[in-house]
């Protein structure tokens, strides 16, 4: 067909558009930036913003992607956007078919390791190479593997990371994926995702056990407290620096936080970011239990193994007689952080934090 004579209606723009939301796997930043781009140029012509300043990386490299685009005509961005969003979702599509009874397959899962063995669901972040940084995809698919391992014949749920880290929390470049709606559309995404995050591991119904094998930063510090035990290394750090980030605390640690530890070393770790050792942490009541790691894997698996063996049904009707009187209080601080948290992420105080992790100006 002759390319050039092709004119891609209204239609197969929405279309597109739709097929791009619907993408499984991320095309990565630099095709985000050019589908910007040509959203932008195919409904608003050539670009009309003021440049952004140098160290607006964000802004800058999307008022780049769409100033690159110079005069090229309404008709030519639309028929350009739906041709990238149509090679998209058949590459995309075809590179995640693996031969069968390869790993992938077995798992279904891009960022985790999931296995069932001995009564015991493991759930492993793998994402080793960003110190287990939590993507969309990772938030995502640790719901699904929550989900799977509640209704499984496993009798208890056990998450740990692969590598060095337990995890770095949030992935700092999840900010950078700003959609045609613009930032407030983008923290509102963010917040319906992190209520619906934290939300599963409120309702998850068995026995859920943290096995923390390094330093865990952020959101995957918060939610241990809605775990039933933590077990850590004596190499795990346990670091919330919120306000270094100008954020605000989450994971219903607002709530849970102060009831473990008291109000005076909750603020020590949700305000001013103190970073606790395991020990720190164990003697405040977040972490049931410290191994040396030399040992760590061997003698939780140990205990781990016995747990398995008890009677399943009683375990978890005990963890809801202990938990669940506590579920409507929990769910309602899980929103108002959320809600508090949508406003935070427009803050030049949190964007700013961003932009200097992004530039590698900063580190905790
Ligand atoms: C949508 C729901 C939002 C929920 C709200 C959640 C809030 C939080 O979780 S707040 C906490 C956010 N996390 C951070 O601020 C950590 C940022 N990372 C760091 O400060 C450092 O990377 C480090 C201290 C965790 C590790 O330092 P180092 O040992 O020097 O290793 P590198 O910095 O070289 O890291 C290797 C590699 O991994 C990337 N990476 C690490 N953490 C993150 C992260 N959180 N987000 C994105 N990327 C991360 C790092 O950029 C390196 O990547 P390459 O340069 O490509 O190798």
């Amino acid at each position: 067909m002759n390319r050039t004579a092709m004119r891609a209606s209204q239609k197969d723009f929405e279309n597109a558009m739709n097929q791009v939301k619907l993408l499984k796997k991320d095309p990565g930043n630099e095709v985000k930036l050019k589908l910007y781009a040509l959203y932008k140029q195919a409904t608003e012509g050539p670009c009309n913003m003021p440049k952004p300043g140098v160290f607006d990386l964000i802004n800058k490299a999307k008022w780049d992607a769409w100033n690159t685009l110079g005069s090229l005509p309404k008709e030519t961005a639309r028929q350009n956007y739906v041709d990238l969003a149509s090679s998209l979702s058949s590459s995309l599509e075809s590179s995640s078919q693996v031969e069968p009874g390869t790993d992938r397959k077995s798992t279904g899962y891009e960022t985790l390791m999931v296995t069932s063995e001995d009564g015991i669901t493991k759930i492993t972040l793998n994402r080793p190479a960003k110190k287990n940084a939590i993507n969309v995809e990772m938030y995502h698919e640790i719901m699904r593997a929550l989900k799977a391992a509640s209704k499984d014949d496993s009798s208890i749920t056990v998450l740990t990371g692969n590598g060095d880290y337990y995890s770095s929390g949030n992935d700092l470049t999840n900010f950078t994926d700003i959609p045609p709606g613009g930032v407030e559309e983008k923290a509102k995404n963010s917040a319906i995702l992190l209520r619906e995050f934290v939300g599963c591991f409120i309702d998850f119904p068995k026995p859920l056990i943290a096995m923390v094998n390094g330093p865990a930063v952020g959101i995957s510090v918060t939610i241990l407290g809605l775990f039933d035990a933590v077990y850590a290394s004596d190499r795990a750090t346990f670091h919330t620096p919120f306000s270094h980030l100008g954020q605000s605390p989450e994971g219903c640690s607002s709530y849970t936080f102060l009831k473990i530890m008291g109000p005076a070393k909750a603020t020590e770790m949700l305000v001013f970011g103190k970073k606790l050792t395991a020990g720190e942490a164990c003697a405040q009541g977040l972490v049931t239990e410290v191994f040396p790691d030399s040992t760590f894997q061997k003698e939780v698996w140990t205990r781990l193994k016995a747990f398995a063996k008890l009677p399943p049904n009683a375990m978890r009707i005990s963890k809801e007689v202990i938990r669940n009187r506590e579920k409507e209080k929990l769910h309602a601080v899980n929103a108002e952080e959320c809600s508090v948290l949508q406003e935070r992420w427009l803050s030049d105080e949190c964007m700013n934090a961003v932009v200097n992790f992004l530039s590698r100006k900063s580190k905790l």
